[in-house]
């Protein structure tokens, strides 16, 4: 009887490989929303205290904020001006390398590419503009590989590379094995037996392609 082929899988004989899957996380992972908040944030409240990049610790940029800057009032609410304006997500600038990387990603034989990644609370002009971005930069074939959703556990995949530490969800063992990007407010966070992944430049992300292929 003969295999049925789809694209997603590549029968050799008897044997059935079938492609790695991997959720690529937007935010710090390949849009710098740290970068372009701190910028956004000195511009339009030059008066108000801030914390250099170097210094974030911990996910959410307004906890840091309230917490040492507790004597200012309304900083968490000028925090959360500056990402909930239309277009913040639009204009963010990249991660470096991360286009170019996804890019190359993509063209790898045995690798399915998705953009996982999760929406605002306020989301009026972060969805439209997520799309915008991923059309903008890396192409307009790009918008199918986006899954938009709060629960990054419901996903299927092999590998979820994001830089947020605390993944949790529906699924208490998601399928995707989680590899920490690197980003600055991660740097102190305990990620157990977790790998990282410093940067898009290095090369370094080839490797661990390679690896979780030899694995699935
Ligand atoms: O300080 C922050 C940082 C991020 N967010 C939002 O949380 C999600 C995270 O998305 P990921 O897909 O996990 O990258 C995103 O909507 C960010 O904008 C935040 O609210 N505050
Ligand atoms: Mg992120």
């Amino acid at each position: 009887m003969m295999a049925r082929m789809t694209s997603r899988t590549v029968h050799i004989g008897q044997m059935c490989k079938k492609n790695l899957r991997v959720l690529l996380d937007m935010d710090q992972v390949l849009a710098d929303f740290e970068l372009g908040f701190f910028q956004e944030y000195r511009k339009k409240y030059p008066e108000y205290p801030y914390i250099e990049m170097k210094d974030r610790v911990g996910f959410f940029v307004k906890d840091q904020y309230e917490k040492m800057f507790s004597s200012v009032p309304n900083i968490g609410n000028a925090v959360a001006n500056i990402y909930n304006a239309k277009k913040f997500f639009l204009n963010l600038p990249e991660i470096e390398g991360a286009v170019d990387a996804a890019k190359k990603l993509a063209k790898m034989e045995g690798v399915d590419v998705f953009i996982c990644t999760s929406p605002i609370e306020k989301y009026k002009y972060c969805l439209p503009e997520k799309y915008e971005w991923v059309h903008k930069h890396l192409g307009p074939e790009w918008v199918a590989r986006i899954i938009l959703t709060k629960d990054k556990t419901m996903v299927n995949g092999h590998l979820l590379i994001d830089d947020r530490v605390d993944i949790i969800g529906a699924i208490e063992r998601p399928s995707w094995e989680h590899v920490v990007f690197s980003a600055n407010h991660n740097m102190k966070a305990d990620i157990g037996k977790r790998r990282r992944l410093d940067n898009w430049t290095n090369g370094d992300w080839k490797e661990l392609i390679e690896d979780f292929k030899m694995r699935i």
